[in-house]
């Protein structure tokens, strides 16, 4: 079966791009295909001119997936430092950043909790520290504020926000909350049925309410076959 075709993508440095689309449009297939977890049948990706998929590329891409994966028994805190080995990352300074991300996640207090016995919602930001443990340049992100709450969802989009604009991170994130569009991106694009059928820039200067409105008529018409 094919699930994207002629797919063309660029992510700018410094910057958000947001992938809209319904259930099944591909999204989930893309990003997997970015984060290296999943081999094209054709196709290439480039970073800063360089065709990849080296060991090297997987330092510089953080993915958070939309359905958690820990590993049992370990608790949070435990979790970052497990994964922070794997990227052979110096003990003292991951243990810092580790303890950086659960404090700006809301999860402080639960930093010697196993993840068994997180709510989901929790569950959900931790899977975001991980995928941020080793400083990504390039971070893809898979519907990263849903099921949270509306506190979570704000500390999700400040963090998301504050990578883009202080740290120089290039986001890629999938989301079905148009209210993600307006707080995080600069660019977006919409996907149906394995293509990206629109794709502008969403800066300051775009955010006109004609663009807002033919990008909310337009996410409808491909999720519910509303005419645009
Ligand atoms: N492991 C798989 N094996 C076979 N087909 C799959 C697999 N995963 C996804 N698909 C199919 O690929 C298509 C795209 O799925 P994908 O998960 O990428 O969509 P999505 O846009 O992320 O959807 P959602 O908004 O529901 O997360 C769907 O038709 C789906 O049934």
């Amino acid at each position: 079966m094919q699930v994207l075709r002629n797919i063309n993508l660029t992510l700018a440095p410094k910057s958000g791009f947001c992938l809209l689309g319904p259930n099944g449009a591909g999204k989930t297939t893309l990003l997997k295909i970015l984060a290296g977890l999943l081999i094209p049948d054709s196709g290439f990706i480039f970073l800063r001119g360089e065709k990849v998929h080296s060991g090297n590329y997987r330092q510089i891409i953080g993915y958070c997936p939309q359905t958690p994966i820990f590993w049992k028994n370990l608790n949070c805190t435990e979790q970052l430092l497990f994964m922070s080995d794997l990227y052979g990352l110096n003990r003292k300074s991951a243990r810092a950043k580790s303890e950086y991300l659960l404090k700006t996640l809301g999860l402080e207090e639960k930093a010697k909790t196993i993840v068994q016995r997180l709510s989901g919602g929790m569950q959900k930001r931790l899977n975001l520290a991980i995928s941020l443990i080793h400083d990504p340049k390039i971070l893809i992100l898979d519907e990263p504020t849903a099921n949270l709450d509306m506190e979570s969802k704000e500390l999700v989009r400040s963090l998301i926000n504050s990578l883009v604009t202080n740290d120089e991170v290039s986001i890629l994130y999938t989301t079905h909350d148009l209210e993600d569009v307006d707080l995080i991106s600069s660019e977006i694009g919409i996907m149906s049925k394995g293509n990206l059928v629109f794709q502008s820039e969403f800066s300051e200067y775009g955010k006109s309410e004609s663009l807002r409105k033919k990008i909310k008529d337009l996410y409808l018409y491909h999720t519910r076959g509303d005419e645009p």
